[in-house]
């Protein structure tokens, strides 16, 4: 079997646990031979700069799938959830010490400093009916549109690239990867990845971190999968 493209996550998967960029994995990425799409919770200019930093092209899915970019240059495709967020961090703002990421870098969610917890904001919403999820990345927490995920983003990537979202592997290590390993032809989640992506990925490495995608892409090339 051949994939024609790889999406993988950022934080705690081309890192080391401290965020640091994992250098060895920056370089195996930009040497892989087929195009690597960064998908990240962050923001879009995070994920534009990491891709530009490690000499790839600028594809990136970024804040869990609400913005997509496929190049350096391109004009960013963004989703419209920001008013339904903005609603529910108003609601949670009172009732909660929260404490508001990336200012007015962020177009499409919200993303907080992890001193709450991710459950404690998901009741509160959901008594007052919101539908609208908080999630914890292990970086921060994110309010989001139930619509919008890496998955969704990587299917505007590939119908946006001709391709499929099957062409694809994807990599991992948090909740907010499910959806787009769950999409893609093959997805591996690195061995310090949440229990729930360990379940549904095809492999799971034995290493951690940026370490975990060296493995991850070396296992890829001896399956001969690109
Ligand atoms: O922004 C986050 O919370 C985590 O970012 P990631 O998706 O690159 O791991
Ligand atoms: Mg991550």
């Amino acid at each position: 079997m051949k994939f024609k493209a790889l999406a993988i996550d950022i934080d705690g998967t081309i890192t080391y646990s401290d965020r640091r960029l994992h250098f060895l994995a920056a370089e195996h990425l930009r040497d892989l031979g087929i195009p690597v799409v960064l998908a990240t919770g962050n923001v879009l200019c995070y994920a534009a700069a990491t891709s530009k930093l490690i000499g790839l092209g600028g594809k990136v899915i970024s804040e869990n799938g609400g913005v997509i970019s496929t190049g350096f240059d391109t004009k960013p495709h963004i989703s419209e959830s920001m008013e339904e967020c903005e609603k529910a961090f108003s609601y949670l703002s009172s009732r909660f010490d929260l404490i508001r990421l990336d200012g007015d870098l962020r177009k499409t969610e919200i993303a907080l400093r992890r001193n709450v917890n991710a459950d404690d904001l998901q009741t509160s919403l959901e008594g007052a009916g919101f539908s609208i999820e908080v999630i914890d990345t292990q970086f921060a927490l994110h309010i989001k549109s139930k619509k919008v995920n890496k998955g969704t983003g990587l299917e505007k990537m590939a119908s946006l690239t001709g391709l499929d979202v099957s062409d694809f592997i994807a990599i991992g290590d948090s909740v907010n990867d499910r959806e787009m390993l769950e999409l893609a032809g093959y997805g591996i989640a690195v061995a310090n990845a949440d229990p729930g992506l360990k379940l549904i990925a095809d492999t799971v490495t034995s290493t951690s971190f940026g370490e975990g995608t060296v493995e991850a892409l070396e296992i890829l090339r001896r399956k001969s999968f690109f």
